[in-house]
Order: structure tokens, then sequence, then C-alpha cells
């Protein structure tokens, strides 16, 4: 079974366009574990431009599925994932005014960086998963990072999707399998919506989690929270 974690940065985004409390993240976050959320992500950027340093730790209270923490590995997110201690930490290498994720780690330049990183999360008994593109060598070398799971950057394959699903999906069943055989678990996420979700899931069965907010969120401004997660889980079937 693939579980949907629930990215809610966008729902801090519109909090913070008014500067009250309003959509309140931490109510957002209980609700959408309620309406079948299996875990919860979010990105506390260093700007807070959405998620802040104080919603991670109203949220470590409140979720009782699965928390994923996603960010650059700085002083900041160590400290941040060593006090909170979530289900998972997802590793990202995005700049801080990047302005959204759009890159994997280029695991054989930053092994040895990777290396100690995830030997200090994981001695932490969190599981940790890095964001990583389709190129076989980043697949090889996540390996001797030591991490866990890795989580595959879907943006690509959302960018193709359109014009020809099988060819956008192509070099992600290649990755998938490789990772697979050296024994990594299977994380996907980046622009996964309620159009791209289905095909993906069908050729990549095997995946662990898919994290999906800012489609998903878009999407329950008209389905409603509660039925957007009941779709994309439809769409996660077996
Ligand atoms: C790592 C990734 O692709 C997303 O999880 C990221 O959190 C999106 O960040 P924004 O919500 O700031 O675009
Ligand atoms: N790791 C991907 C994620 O958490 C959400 O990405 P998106 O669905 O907002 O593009």
């Amino acid at each position: 079974m693939t579980k949907l974690s629930v990215n809610i940065n966008k729902i801090a985004t519109i909090r913070n366009a008014r500067g009250g409390n309003t959509p309140n993240v931490v109510q957002v976050a209980i609700d959408c574990e309620r309406f079948g959320a299996a875990g919860i992500t979010v990105h506390p950027r260093p700007d807070e431009r959405h998620i802040t340093g104080k919603d991670v730790v109203d949220l470590s209270k409140v979720v009782t599925t699965e928390f994923n923490i996603e960010g650059y590995p700085d002083q900041r997110f160590m400290e941040m994932i060593e006090s909170i201690r979530p289900a998972q930490a997802t590793l990202v290498p995005d700049p801080p005014h990047v302005l959204t994720s759009n890159a994997g780690w280029d695991t054989k330049e930053h092994l040895e960086v990777l290396q100690d990183i995830i030997r200090r999360i994981k001695s932490w008994g969190v599981r940790t998963s890095i964001f990583v593109d389709t190129d076989l060598q980043n697949i090889e070398y996540a390996i001797k990072t030591g991490t866990d799971r890795i989580e595959l950057y879907t943006g690509p394959y959302a960018e193709v999707f359109p014009e020809n699903p099988e060819q956008a999906v192509e070099p992600f069943v290649i990755a998938a399998n490789r990772a697979l055989e050296l024994g990594l678990e299977l994380n996907a996420g980046h622009d996964l919506n309620q159009e791209n979700l289905r095909f993906f899931k069908q050729h990549i069965p095997q995946l662990a989690e898919v994290s999906i907010g800012h489609a998903l969120i878009s999407d329950s401004i008209y389905l409603g929270l509660e039925n957007a997660i009941q779709r994309y889980n439809y769409l996660l079937r077996d």
C-alpha cells in the first residue's frame, strides 16, 4: 500500500498572507489525518515563507500518523530534527531562496556529507529519505549514504506527462527498479496531481509513500479537503 502524506505548506502560505491564525495549520493537520492522510509533511524553509519553526513544534504535538519534515540539512534543520524526532526527515538540496524544490542531490559529490548527516539523524531514531532525480549514478550512490529511503523528485515526470505519459514515466521505472534492487525503499513527490498520480502508481506499485501538497490543497478549494484526500487515496489504491 502506498501511503499519502499531505504536505500542508500551502495552508501556512494562506495563513501568513494575513498574519493571523486562519486557516489554523494545526487543526488542518488533525483534520487531514481524520480524513485519511497517512502522514503530514512540512518543509520549514529558512525564510519561513510558509511553515515556521513554531508550526513544526505545534504540529509535532498533534500529528499521530507519520510526521515528515523536509529541508536542507543546515544547523537549523538538524537542531529541529534532533529536538522533534519526527517519523521521517527528508533531505532536500534546496538553496535558501529557491522558489520551490527543483533538483535532487548529487549523491556522489555530496556522499561524505550525506553519510555523516544520515548517520546522525538515524542515531536519533528518525527514518531518513533523500530527494533524488532518476540519474542512475545518484541512485547507486544513494545506497552508499546509508539512507533508509529515497524520494524520487517527480517534477520532471509531471512536466512531460501531459504530452507523453510513457516517456515521462520510463526513467522513473528504471530508477525505481534499480533502487529496489539495492534495497532502498521508495518515496516520491513534487507536482504530483489528480491527472498524473494514478499512472505513476500503476507503473511503480512498490511506492512506500507519496507526499503531495500544492495540487491537493488547490483541489480542495473546489472539492473540499476531505473529498480531495479521499480522491488522492483512491488514485493510490493497489
Ligand atoms: C521537496 C518538495 O518537492 C516539496 O516537498 C517542497 O516542500 C515544496 O516546497 P514549496 O511548498 O515551498 O513549494
Ligand atoms: N516532497 C513533495 C511534497 O512534499 C509536496 O510537493 P508538492 O505536491 O507541493 O509539489
